[in-house]
Order: C-alpha cells, then sequence, then structure tokens
C-alpha cells in the first residue's frame, strides 16, 4: 500500500516515561494510521492515560519522540486540552461538563478560549456540533446535572468535536453505559470516523468496542506494546499478558465464542 496512504496520524518512538524511581512507558513505540480507531488495552495502573497525556504533552518524557500529524510535540507543560489550533479533542474518562455551565456553554468552552467569533456563529456551531452526537437543539440549555449518562457522554464529545479536530483521544468512553447506550455510543463514533475522517485513539476495556468499533487494538504490557492488529490477530498472540487479557475466564463468560 502506497505510504501516503498510510501515513501515521501519531508516531511514537522510544518513549520512556516516569515518576521518580517508578518507570512507566519503557522504550514504547507505537504508530496510529490517519483515519484508524485504535483501541489501546492495558492492565490497570499500566500506563493507558500516561501514553495519551505524554502524546498531548502533558506529562514531560524522558526520552523518546512524538510526532502528531507529522508535527513534533515537544515535552512542555503548555498544551490545552484541545491541541494547538485544534488538532485533537479529548474526551476524559469522567466526562468532566462544568457543572455551572449550559450545555451550549459546554460546548462552546473551546471556541471561546480559542477564537474569536460572533455569539450567533457560536450558538450556530453548538447546535450543530450537538446534532452530530445524536442530541437536540432542545438539549443545549440544559445543565450537566439534568442529562443521563449516555448524554453527558455526548456532550463531552460534542465539546471535543467543537474545533473539527482530525484527531480524537477518548478515554474510557463507554465506561458506566449500560449495554444499549454503549452500543449507541460505539456506533456513533464509528459514524463520526466515516463521515468526518477521524483518527481516534481510544482507551477501552469494553470487550464489544473492541471487537465492532476498533480498527486495530493495540496492548500495552510492561511498558510497551506488545501486540498490535486487528482483533482477530490479537485474539492470536502469544503474549501470555494479552493471552490472559482476552481469554481469561472474565472474557470467555462475555464472549464465548472468542476463544
Ligand atoms: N502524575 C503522576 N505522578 C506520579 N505517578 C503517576 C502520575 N500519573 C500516573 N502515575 C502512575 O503511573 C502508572 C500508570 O498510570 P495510568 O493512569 O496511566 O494507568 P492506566 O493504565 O490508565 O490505568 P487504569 O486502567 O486503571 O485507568 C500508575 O502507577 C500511576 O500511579
Amino acid at each position: 500500500m502506497l505510504e501516503s496512504v498510510q501515513a501515521s496520524a501519531i508516531r511514537v518512538r522510544d518513549l520512556v516515561v516516569g515518576f521518580g524511581r517508578q518507570t512507566v512507558l519503557d522504550d514504547l513505540s507505537l504508530d496510529v494510521r490517519r483515519g484508524e480507531i485504535l483501541g489501546l488495552v492495558g492492565a490497570s495502573g499500566g500506563g493507558k492515560s500516561v501514553l495519551m497525556r505524554t502524546i498531548i504533552g502533558l506529562v514531560p518524557r524522558r526520552a523518546g519522540t512524538i510526532e502528531v500529524m507529522g508535527q513534533p510535540i515537544g515535552s512542555a507543560h503548555d498544551r490545552s486540552a484541545h491541541g494547538a489550533a485544534g488538532t485533537w479533542g479529548i474526551l476524559f474518562q469522567q466526562g468532566a461538563l462544568f457543572s455551572s455551565l449550559t450545555v451550549r456553554q459546554n460546548v462552546q468552552f473551546p471556541l471561546r478560549e480559542n477564537l474569536v467569533l460572533s455569539q450567533d456563529l457560536m450558538d450556530e456551531i453548538a447546535i450543530a456540533k450537538l446534532e452530530m452526537v445524536g442530541l437536540r437543539a432542545e438539549d443545549a440549555d440544559k445543565y450537566p446535572s439534568e442529562l443521563s449518562g449516555g448524554m453527558t457522554k455526548r456532550v463531552a464529545l460534542a465539546r471535543a468535536l467543537a474545533l473539527d479536530p482530525p484527531i480524537l483521544f477518548l478515554d474510557e468512553p463507554t465506561s458506566g453505559l449500560d449495554p444499549i447506550a454503549a452500543g449507541d455510543f460505539d456506533a456513533l463514533i464509528k459514524t463520526l470516523q466515516k463521515t468526518l475522517g477521524l483518527t481516534v485513539l481510544m482507551v477501552t476495556h469494553d470487550l464489544a468496542s473492541l471487537t465492532t468499533v476498533c480498527d486495530r487494538v493495540a496492548a500495552l504490557a510492561d511498558g510497551k506494546i506488545v501486540a498490535i492488529g486487528p482483533m482477530r490477530e490479537l485474539l492470536q498472540s502469544e503474549h501470555p499478558w494479552v493471552r490472559a487479557y482476552f481469554h481469561g475466564k472474565r472474557s470467555q463468560m462475555l464472549q464465548p465464542h472468542m476463544r
């Protein structure tokens, strides 16, 4: 396949990240291809969030290089959560909407922070983003406390998409949702990938998401990516942690056909 088709949206090489005497990421390399949804799995405390936070420049690194859309990412702390000029949007684990702001104001927050736009235009953009994630214009004046868990995630997603970023980081997007809401959210991510051409890096423990939404899955163990590929390849991996993760008792109970 042509190099340009396979070009990386995110390229990580020989990354080392640690805190004090603890090394969390140890010579880690990873490519996220443009336009793909890459799922990231790993043990609890294994460094998935640290990897994501390092890619967006929030955590300093000890060694290694990171490029996002061909641009080197510095090790500094000076990046906003929406990336330089909207390079990425982020959906953090808790959704984290501002409770004192309405849905509309939450979605407009990155616009206010990064651009100078008229209120009318910002209102138009907010409604367009809400509709994009399956919410109605009527929801715009609600406060976060008036939303269901699924709606909260959708508003957080609309906010992450406010600046039309080419890359989306999702940290356990379906955690806390019932299986139907989780399935709907997965379908939404897939639709956004197709319609907007988004590249998505998604930390998830949700086996259904890994199977149905992710083009490839990467497994993080011992501070490195120990396996990467389509789900069917991960299921064949001989790596002990990957085997334990996908073929352990709990996984088998949930997905008997995966054996
Ligand atoms: N700012 C920090 N200072 C010190 N140690 C940290 C910091 N951030 C993360 N760590 C440590 O790095 C390790 C990896 O944490 P991380 O949050 O990336 O795990 P994770 O794989 O995302 O886990 P989970 O699936 O439970 O969310 C943990 O041991 C954690 O205590």
